[in-house]
């Protein structure tokens, strides 16, 4: 019978690489804690609040320095007797309009058992519902909607709600806002009035550097990770990888975190860089994995004909070269195959997804076009490829094609 027995020979405290830990020390934001904090500078004063929109790519510490600043605020106005103030944090990622984050915002400020459906009403019966919970709450409100891009198009909360006090549905309550988003588009998208109301103040956090990265991971290893259980250069090179990649500190912490885990079950002493090679491969193929999981039939059959390709060592192609395979590996799976055009389509989303990069040709008289390739190691894509589809025939063939070609 297998046993569990306790392996802690390289984490002293692995939960402090994960998501749900909240670092007590920021780092390498200096100039975006300032001007937050000029932001933010009214609440401590008295005033009405600031509308406060945060924008920047994923793992960027958006949301890490948003709750660092709060908890600094909230702690510094118990000073002052005539600042009375709540924060109201709502994820937006599953709400879908301005309706549903405003029934969340009621029921998170309602009592249990107090709560409003989530359907059945008009829009202004909820925002009036939700304007009473925080008249009743009183002081000043912040409310924090993280991946506020989620609400798409329907936003008349970003400015009925700061607009709530000056049209007298608020007498004594200050409200202000703060809308954190990854997505660029959804700024230029916003309502026009939406975006002068919940952009009073922006700020941008830009993708990290490598020895920004490393100053946040050697943070997080000095805690996380046993005395002496980090090899030579090991964040260096996780810092590394990960600036060149997405200049994310959530990917920075995931592949260490993930080496760390390979290490031990590998009963090694220490973190060392074939470890984090591999996390990176595993994490890698997991990412595609999961953009494979969003692709249709088509999209995974047009990346098949890439894969294929890339096994006859024929990339980079234009789309035209890709056809044959595809319309090919279509059959093979028993599907009709679509016009070539509609499959280009297919390799600019797969592209858009980060698993396939193109590059811009010019052909003179008859217009530029794109050559694509695999924008991943061929490993990892054929591994995912063989999970999703029912091809395992081409599969095998473009995998011996591969080995043939010395592709990896
Ligand atoms: N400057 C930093 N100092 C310490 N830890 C950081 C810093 N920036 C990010 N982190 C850590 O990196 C991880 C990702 O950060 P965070 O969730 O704040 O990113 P985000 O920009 O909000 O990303 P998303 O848009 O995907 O929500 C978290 O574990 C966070 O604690």
């Amino acid at each position: 019978m297998p046993r569990f027995t306790r392996k802690q020979n390289i984490f002293r405290n692995k939960d402090v690489l994960g998501e749900a830990y909240h670092p007590e020390q920021i780092e390498e934001r200096d100039a975006e804690i300032e001007e937050y904090m000029t932001a933010l500078q009214p609440v401590v004063d008295g005033w009405e609040p600031n509308n406060i929109f945060i924008y920047g790519h994923p793992g960027v510490g958006k949301t890490a320095v948003t709750e660092y600043l709060l908890t600094l605020l909230q702690r510094d106005v118990k000073e002052y007797d005539d600042v009375d103030l709540s924060v109201i944090s709502l994820n937006c990622k599953s709400l879908n309009s301005s309706y549903q984050v405003a029934v969340e915002l009621v029921n998170k400020l309602r009592p249990t058992g107090g709560e409003i459906s989530s359907t059945g009403y008009p829009q202004q019966t909820v925002f009036k519902k939700l304007y009473r919970e925080l008249e009743t709450l009183g002081g000043t409100i912040l409310i924090v909607l993280d991946e506020i891009d989620s609400i798409g198009s329907r936003d008349d909360l970003l400015y009925e709600l700061p607009r709530a006090r000056a049209n007298d549905y608020l007498d004594q309550t200050k409200v202000g806002m703060i809308g954190i988003s990854n997505d660029f588009k959804f700024r230029e998208q916003l309502d026009p009035r939406a975006q002068d109301t919940l952009c009073e103040r922006e700020l941008q956090f830009s993708p990290y550097d490598a020895t920004e990265l490393e100053s946040i991971l050697q943070t997080r290893a000095d805690i996380a990770i046993a005395e002496g259980a980090v090899g030579q250069g090991v964040l260096k090179y996780c810092s590394a990888l990960a600036a060149r990649d997405s200049g994310s500190a959530r990917q920075a912490l995931d592949l260490l975190r993930l080496a760390g885990e390979i290490a031990e079950n590998n009963d090694a002493d220490q973190i060392e860089e074939p470890h984090v090679e591999r996390a990176r491969t595993k994490l890698e193929q997991e990412r595609i994995e999961e953009g494979m999981r969003e692709l249709t039939t088509h999209g995974r059959l047009a990346l098949l004909a890439v894969i294929s390709k890339a096994a006859k060592d024929e990339t980079p192609c234009r789309s035209r070269e890709l056809y044959d395979d595809y319309t090919d590996l279509c059959e093979r799976a028993g599907t009709d195959s679509l016009a070539q055009r509609s499959m280009h389509n297919h390799l600019s989303e797969l592209r858009m997804l980060g698993i396939l990069s193109a590059s811009e040709n010019r052909s003179g008289s008859r217009g530029n076009y794109y050559s694509y390739e695999l924008d991943v190691p061929f490993t990892s894509a054929i591994d995912a490829m063989a999970d999703v589809l029912r091809v395992d025939e081409a599969i095998h063939r473009i995998q011996r094609l591969a080995v043939k070609n010395n592709v990896s």
